[in-house]
């Protein structure tokens, strides 16, 4: 028996080096029990050397063999792994990028970027590894049974008796282990969440002197994740118990067996001596046997786990899947494409609610027009509606009632390139993208020249600029350091930075350009320039002054100077259409706009707060000097500017 327990021995140090069921024999060594037993014959039946040096040839031939399919395969898998990784990542952002604008709204990003990472790492992972083990189990599986019954088919009968308690055990374990796996994802997403939002409102965490709270509410749910991995190790050393009983297991050495596996040893041991004491089988083959039968206990337990470890990722993969199957409600799958725009849009009775509040209409019968070569100002208080016009021409949404017609037709009817060529947007806090400056400007186009981004980006104020940095159009955005930290850097610092951080001023002219290449018939400048210092302000509505005219123009501003100067002004109220006409008409009517108009003359002179969005989050209300020389009810900064 000697040889059984240097077997086991050698099996358990693999088994811990692998890492439990990855590890164990090749499948080589299907055979390589019955060349045990064969040399064994060799020495104690035949005594001779000619029967011993045959297995023992035979043994090596088959350790090298099988190593060399051990590496290939293992190669296979790691391959399998990368490519189910690369459709299965590649599939799911796909179908991310097709959800409308209320999926973004509703779920959040950190739930988003976990099931993209964490889950599909997961359900890879484990596809790919439980194909390996359960692939190599079966063949070995197969190879040691036929070995098996062809050495004695009753001392086989006894091995397998252990077979039916094995599949119930990994049946109640599996789907018990798939529920805490659900509930773990679950948890974890909603720690990302805290941790997410912490982190990104860290000011406002920090000016509220909230730093511990949220820590705590962090910490419970890292508690609540704790809970639940108390509960997986409870089940999984259930399982182990459950599942070592009957075969040859999982543990860690022959004294630790449960005790009915020893039974089930000591049974065969007892009915294999007797076979081999009565001449029925030699020693040889029962020692083969033996190792057989561990080996088996071992495969079995293998494709168990597979059961289990395929739960596992069931759990991951139900959400993958809750998102790779959905459909987006708002699909932009419009196909108009006609060759000539003319840039007419129409928002015609309009009433909207956002999906994530269906029951709040935040605009009511909204109706206006924009016409070519106009100039339309949105104006009114904070939260009236303003920005979601801009969302519904841009078919981020679709309204409940009325229409938002271009040229005639339903925006949402539209191919969606086509919609967004000709609908240009310049929104108050651009995104530019790790990327070239002019990857940025052509963002989204493809084919383009040089020549035409350097067109757009002249038309924006800011190919001299561009000109100037170290590698022109070529020059990487830097992402790594926000806006905020790179406005205090030093210009050296700057400057010795492969990347590059742009000044608000020259993010927002980028982004301008990033518009104007795609000649759009229509521009919406979403306070384009509400952000911005006096300074960059002023060169960014340079920029914007000279391409207006150009086109069918939406201004949502706060600067007067852009607002009196509109064809047409817009006053939103409450999600309704106020007033609407030119400055000098709305001022002598004495309406909602000549209040805000005179409030924030009062405003500047008094030195009241501006009007600004009403959470206080996000955009900064800024004063500004009071001048004379607007002819605005008289107030404003040097440049004729107020805000509302
Ligand atoms: N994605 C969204 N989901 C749900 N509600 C939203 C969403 N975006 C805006 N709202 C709500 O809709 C209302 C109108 O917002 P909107 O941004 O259109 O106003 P606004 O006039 O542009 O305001 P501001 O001048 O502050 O930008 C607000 O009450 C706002 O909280």
């Amino acid at each position: 028996m000697g040889i059984i327990f240097l077997f086991l021995a050698q099996r358990d140090q693999e088994r811990v080096a692998g890492n439990g069921r990855r590890s164990g024999s090749r499948s080589g060594e299907a055979f390589i029990p019955y060349y045990y037993g064969k040399a064994i014959d060799g020495i104690v039946v035949h005594q001779s050397m000619e029967h011993f040096a045959t297995p023992v040839v035979t043994l090596a031939a088959l350790a090298v063999a099988s190593s060399l399919a051990m590496g290939v395969r293992g190669g296979v898998f790691t391959l399998m792994f990368g490519k189910l990784n690369l459709r299965l990542r590649n599939h799911l952002f796909r179908t991310l990028m097709r959800q409308e604008i209320g999926f973004f709204d509703d779920n959040h990003t950190g739930d988003i970027i976990s099931r993209l990472s964490a889950d599909t790492t997961q359900v890879s992972d484990l596809v790919s590894v439980n194909i390996n083990v359960f692939m190599r189990s079966i063949i070995k599986g197969a190879g040691f049974s036929a070995f098996m019954l062809m050495m004695s088919w009753k001392l086989t009968l006894v091995a397998v008796m252990g077979l039916p308690f094995i599949g119930l055990a990994s049946k109640f374990y599996g789907d018990y282990y798939k529920k805490l796996t659900k509930e773990v994802q679950t948890v974890l997403a909603d720690a990302n969440k805290v941790a997410e939002e912490t982190i990104s409102a860290m000011r406002t965490v920090r000016s509220f002197a909230n730093e511990g709270g949220e820590a705590a509410s962090y910490y419970d749910q890292l508690l609540l994740m704790f809970q639940l991995n108390k509960k997986q190790a409870l089940a999984y050393a259930g399982y182990a118990w459950s599942s070592s009983v009957g075969t040859g297991g999982s543990s860690s050495g022959p004294s630790s067996k449960p005790l009915s596996e020893l039974a089930l040893e000591i049974a065969i041991l007892y009915y294999g001596g007797h076979l081999v004491v009565t001449g029925q089988m030699s020693g040889g083959t029962l020692i083969s046997f033996f190792i057989y039968m561990l080996e088996l206990g071992e495969c079995l337990e293998n494709i168990a786990s597979v059961y289990t470890g395929l739960m596992q990722g069931v759990g991951a993969a139900e959400k993958v899947f809750e998102y790779l199957d959905r459909k987006p409600k708002h699909a932009a799958d419009g196909t108009e494409a006609p060759d000539a725009c003319a840039g007419v849009v129409e928002f015609q009775d309009v009433t909207f609610a956002y999906p994530t509040r269906p029951d709040v209409d935040i605009l009511k019968g909204v109706s206006f027009t924009l016409r070519p070569g106009e100039v339309t100002a949105l104006v009114g208080p904070s939260g009236s509606g303003k920005s979601s016009c801009v969302s519904l021409l841009e078919n981020f949404y679709l309204p409940q009632k009325g229409r938002v017609l271009l040229d005639g037709k339903p925006v949402h009817t539209f191919r969606h390139d086509y919609l967004h060529s000709k609908v240009g947007l310049v929104g108050q806090e651009p995104v530019l993208f790790a990327r070239t400056v002019e990857e940025n400007i052509t963002y989204g186009l493809t084919g383009v020249s040089r020549e035409a981004a350097v067109q757009a980006a002249i038309k924006a104020n800011a190919h001299e600029f561009i000109s100037a940095l170290p590698d022109g159009y070529e020059t990487m955005r830097n992402v790594c350091i926000s806006d905020h930290w790179q406005r205090r850097l030093p210009v050296e610092e700057g400057r010795t930075r492969t990347n590059w951080a742009f000044k608000p001023s020259a993010k927002q002219r980028v982004a301008i350009a990033r518009a104007l290449i795609r000649s759009p018939r229509v521009l919406i400048l979403d306070e384009a320039t509400s952000a911005l210092d006096a300074e960059s302000e002023h060169i960014v509505q340079t920029a914007l002054n000279g391409v207006m005219r150009e086109h069918a123009v939406l201004v949502v501003a706060h600067r007067l100077s852009t607002v009196e100067r509109a064809d047409n002004i817009v006053v939103i109220d409450r999600g309704r259409v106020a007033e609407q006409g030119s400055h000098a008409q709305l001022m002598a009517s004495g309406g909602l706009y000549c209040k805000l108009v005179q409030r924030q003359v009062l405003g500047i002179e008094t030195g009241a707060e501006l009007l600004g969005p009403a959470d206080g989050v996000g955009r900064q209300p800024r004063r500004r000097q009071s001048s004379s020389s607007s002819s605005a009810g008289g107030g404003g900064d040097p440049e004729g500017n107020m805000r509302y």
